[in-house]
């Protein structure tokens, strides 16, 4: 099988493609989701000049603030810079990113004839550039550690078209799925084939994990969750699986991030995704004896106990650590690293998961 696409660097931190295959490893991984964002001042510094999404666009500018992290701190993986909402955007949404308000959609979906608006034919050829900055940044890495590609999950995806941004309810995309079932499906199925294209362009580009954001799960209940969410994210996996195969070319291991997810754990567990990431409302030794000793998780220090003292702070990730265990396990946050942060949690944070073993 064809391991590489591309002459990249070879690589010199393996721990998280070890966790994420269940070998040992010397030390816990860890990574912080958004840990490329607002709590550092060079990303403010770079936001100052360029708007988000060119940002995300500009390949040198995302290489740049996927870096920062990295230069701080002793973190385990990178994960590139860009968005959940440039698929919308591949579709031919017009999202912008405002100041203090977070993303909006000028014209959102409102009902289903709006479908008919969404430019699906091969869109993915839109969002070239994200390849590109992932193939620009394996090189920039020099092998330092892994490189994450990520999406969006189908209903997190459609819940933002629907309701125009962030909603505290989700009541109009609750109302699609009611009302507007099979317009809801088509909707569905459409994001999942752009995603597995998606997914697929990464991987050639140079991602070696693959994190699917489900960040919307908290809306609904289990019995929608096993509607919307699982078998569309099972399609993601096995089509690309496929895809990939097909091509001769090595799958990547792949995260499943539902946020809310926790009554599904067990069912996450079964998607053929090696690792399940957890939101911090779950006690990880019960999500342990949930999935079994066969997947890897992910998580799950609640973002908030970074503004506690750093002593707490360390005591809170120790205990974290030492109840997921040293094996088959990846440190992160319960959900993303949040804009007020003090720097010097983050380095608390990393410093105190790789000492945990020790
Ligand atoms: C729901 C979601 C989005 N985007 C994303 C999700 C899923 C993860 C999650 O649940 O948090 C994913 C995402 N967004 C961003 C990354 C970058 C990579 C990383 O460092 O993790 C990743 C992985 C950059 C970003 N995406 C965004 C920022 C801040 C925007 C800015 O610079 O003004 C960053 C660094 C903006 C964004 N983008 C989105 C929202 C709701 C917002 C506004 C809220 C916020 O500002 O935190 C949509």
């Amino acid at each position: 099988m064809v391991q590489e696409t591309k002459d990249f660097p070879t690589l010199k931190n393996d721990r998280l493609l070890k966790a994420a295959s269940g070998e040992p490893v010397d030390r816990v991984p860890v990574w912080v989701m958004r840990q490329a964002g607002r709590y550092l001042p060079e990303f403010q510094e770079v936001r100052k000049e360029h708007d988000f999404f060119e940002v995300c666009r500009t390949p040198e500018l995302a290489c740049e603030v996927t870096m920062q992290p990295l230069r701080r701190f002793d973190l385990d993986a990178s994960i590139i810079f860009s968005d959940i909402l440039v698929i919308p955007q591949a579709l031919g949404m017009v999202v912008e990113m405002k100041p203090g308000v977070g993303p909006v959609f000028p014209e959102p979906l409102i009902d289903p004839k709006d479908l008919s608006k969404l430019q699906v034919e091969n869109a993915v050829s839109r969002l070239t550039y994200v390849g590109d900055a992932i193939t620009m940044m394996r090189h920039k890495l020099d092998g330092k550690v892994p490189l994450i590609g990520f999406t969006g999950a189908p209903w997190t995806l459609m819940g933002y078209m629907i309701e125009g941004g962030g909603s505290k309810t989700m009541s109009k995309a609750k109302y699609w799925l009611e009302n507007y079932a099979e317009d809801s499906k088509n909707l569905l199925n459409t994001l999942t084939s752009v995603i597995v294209d998606y997914f697929e362009m990464q991987v050639k580009a140079g991602a070696q994990m693959l994190q699917v954001f489900e960040s919307s799960a908290d809306y609904i209940t289990k019995e929608q969750f096993a509607l919307v969410s699982l078998p569309y994210c099972k399609q993601i996996r096995d089509k690309l699986r496929d895809r990939l195969a097909s091509q001769g070319i090595e799958p990547v291991p792949m995260v499943i991030y539902a946020k809310g997810g926790g009554h599904s754990l067990k069912e996450q567990s079964q998607l053929g995704y090696e690792v399940v990431g957890l939101d911090w409302t779950i006690d990880p030794t019960e999500a342990r004896n949930i999935v079994g000793p066969k997947i890897t998780l992910q998580g799950n220090l609640d973002p908030q106990d970074l503004y506690k003292s750093q002593d707490e702070l360390k005591q809170l990730t120790l205990d974290m650590v030492k109840k997921f265990g040293k094996d088959r396990y990846i440190a992160n946050l319960g959900h993303g690293i949040t804009p007020a942060t003090p720097i010097e949690s983050m380095a608390t944070f990393v410093s105190t998961v790789h000492s945990a073993f020790e």
